[in-house]
């Protein structure tokens, strides 16, 4: 990894982009049906069906820090480069025979950190998938940093999951908290830190890398596999998340091709849930004609997401 290159591209971020952003880390969240600089209506969206649902869809653009970003990052890259094992090899090659590479594509926030596509082993996708070019793992158990070289994370991750709504599991949640995220006896964690969580729950975690050619079509995520809240954490290049009215018609989703855009930056962090969840389809944009903010196009580029969901009590117990 450049970190030359790191310093280097955080000055030059798109302008588009650039000018969005608040000086520092902010909490402040958009809603869609308000008028936002990271929203946009797309189509004709019927802005009464979300009334007195606000909360339903909440996007926060600057909810981590240049450094936050970074350690999620490396755990993210560190999870996925584990089970690729095309890249483990191109590594392994790469460190016997080559000096760190700089970037390859785009001048987004944390290029550096990414290496070529093709060290990569991104999946095409099936014929039915609606995912094209990425690689992806789940994420069950986290790593002691100094593993990763990153410096202790708990306290982001639990930024993340106190945004979860309290559930039954809370129990258990604790116990991975512990197990998971602070060993017993870990030396870097202080004792600040070392609480449990207030507001925890059965949580999955998925680390998710899209190719700069990667996109994801629109679906609605498995209604069986998780409960009622997604949070999508970005990382890397600039994206857009569209969001359109959808309906089931048996095995058939139905878009009707309205509904928001959203430009997803490096270090923001979105919640779907209830309505947006089930009667919105989402999908990322491919670079090119349809990715374009304020007349300027994205700057095509690795971007990772960390997906947690909430899981449904009977799958959990
Ligand atoms: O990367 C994102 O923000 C969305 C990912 C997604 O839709 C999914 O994993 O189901
Ligand atoms: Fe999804």
């Amino acid at each position: 990894m450049g970190l030359f290159y790191c310093a280097y591209r955080r000055l030059n971020k798109p302008t588009a982009v650039r000018i969005l952003r608040t000086a520092g880390l902010s909490t402040q969240s958009h809603h869609l049906t308000s008028e936002s600089p990271y929203v946009r209506a797309f189509g004709s969206p019927n802005a009464e069906k979300l009334k007195g649902k606000d909360g339903d869809f909440l996007y926060f653009p600057d909810f981590f820090s240049q450094a936050e970003q970074e350690t999620l990052l490396k755990l993210a890259l560190w999870k996925l480069d584990r089970v690729d094992s095309r890249r483990r090899r191109r590594r392994r090659r790469k460190e016997s025979t080559e000096p760190p590479q700089g970037p390859s594509v785009g001048s987004n926030n944390l290029q550096c950190m990414f290496d070529p596509s093709s060290d990569y082993g991104f999946e095409d996708g099936h014929f039915d998938s609606v995912i094209t070019r990425y690689r992806e793992s789940l994420i069950t158990a986290f790593p002691n940093p100094s593993t990763i070289g990153a410096p202790s994370y708990s306290s982001i991750l639990k930024r993340v999951y106190d945004l979860l709504p309290q559930s039954a599991g809370s129990e258990l949640a604790r116990d991975l908290y512990y197990d998971k995220v602070l060993p017993e006896g870990s030396p870097e964690i202080s004792p600040a830190l070392d609480q449990p969580f207030e507001q925890p729950l059965q949580t999955s975690t998925h680390a998710l890398h899209l190719a700069p050619d990667g996109y994801i079509l629109p679906h609605v995520d498995n209604v069986d596999a998780s409960g009622t809240v997604i949070i999508g954490v970005s990382l890397g290049a600039d994206r857009i998340l569209r969001l359109e009215e959808a309906t089931q018609d048996g095995p058939q989703l139905k878009i009707a091709h309205k509904g928001w855009d959203v430009l997803l930056n490096s270090g923001s962090l979105y919640i779907q849930k209830d309505s947006i969840r089930y009667e919105y389809a989402h999908s990322i944009l491919p670079y090119g004609d349809e990715s374009v903010w304020n007349n300027t196009q994205l700057v095509p580029g690795h971007r990772v997401s960390l997906m947690v969901r909430d899981i449904k009590p009977e799958v959990a117990s």
